[in-house]
């Protein structure tokens, strides 16, 4: 069984229904993205998981006992330096000052942060290095499940494939879960051992692609390929807000022609 849950889930902000009838199962070691247009309701969805939001209605039920969450803002203390929000989580698991700057240092260094940048305070670092403090932050923790609701979208191209791998080896070594957030389906097919699409207005699962290469095994050709087959595939474009497939559009037109009036 899967130690992450959810069966028909609803959620409403008011009378507006933001998600409807969520069924997903996460299991350890895994990485799941969840790929969808903005407003369609992800991050709705991770706070739900993360137990931020309590649903409407619905199931979730989570095993994972070290879960820890990298939001799409750093949230960073402003009052402490770069090292200590990395320690926040290891403080107050109680570890001493010792040991969590030892550690905060290695997670820091890990994500490329100097250690002139892990004393600067959040104001002193650009968004980047805010986000790969917040990262470091929630692995530092060893989490057995990583919620992250696009932390690498403030990156650049080099910096991404760099904790995109860290990424990876973190889950292969230590058995993480990753239930991920990003509008970018090649971050998806880069990193994700599942893809679930999700379209807006209510915010529903429409597709489920499940990618069997292990991440370490996927090359540059390899992702360029996955991430433009499955743009071809109609829930995606239509998820997107492109237009279906000509094969898909003909079917449709065909469709509304048999249909009466
Ligand atoms: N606290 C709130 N109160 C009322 N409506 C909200 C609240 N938070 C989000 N919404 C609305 O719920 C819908 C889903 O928002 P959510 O942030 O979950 O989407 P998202 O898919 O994560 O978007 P993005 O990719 O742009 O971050 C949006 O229409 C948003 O305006």
């Amino acid at each position: 069984m899967s130690e992450l849950r959810i069966r028909h889930l609803d959620h409403r902000y008011g009378l507006t229904e933001v998600l409807a009838d969520i069924n997903l199962d996460l299991h350890k070691a895994e990485t799941l993205a969840l790929v969808g247009p903005s407003g369609c309701g992800k991050s709705t969805l991770l706070h739900l998981v993360a137990g931020l939001l309590t649903p409407t209605q619905g199931l979730i039920q989570s095993q994972f006992l070290t879960p820890a969450c990298v939001f799409q803002q750093p949230r960073l203390l402003p009052w402490k330096n770069a090292l200590d929000n990395i320690c926040l989580g290891l403080k107050a698991k109680g570890d001493a000052k010792t040991v969590r700057h030892q550690q905060g240092l290695l997670w820091g260094r890990q994500l490329g942060l100097s250690a002139a940048d892990l004393g600067k305070y959040p104001h002193e670092l650009s968004g980047g290095m805010q986000s790969r403090v917040a990262l470091a932050r929630a692995l530092a923790i060893k989490p057995d499940l990583l919620l992250l609701d696009e932390p690498f979208s403030a990156l650049d191209i080099g910096l991404k494939a760099q904790l995109y791998s860290l990424l990876s080896t973190q889950v292969q070594q230590s058995g993480t879960a990753v239930l991920m957030i990003t509008h970018d389906l090649m971050e998806a097919v880069r990193l994700a051992d599942r893809i679930v699409m999700m379209a807006a207005a209510p915010g529903r699962l429409v597709k489920e692609i499940t990618l069997d290469l292990p991440t370490a095994q996927r090359s540059d050709a390899w992702v360029y390929e996955h991430t433009a087959l499955f743009m071809q595939m109609d829930e995606i474009r239509l998820g997107f807000g492109l237009q279906a497939s000509l094969m898909a559009a003909a079917a449709i037109s065909a469709d509304d022609v048999a249909r009466p009036s």
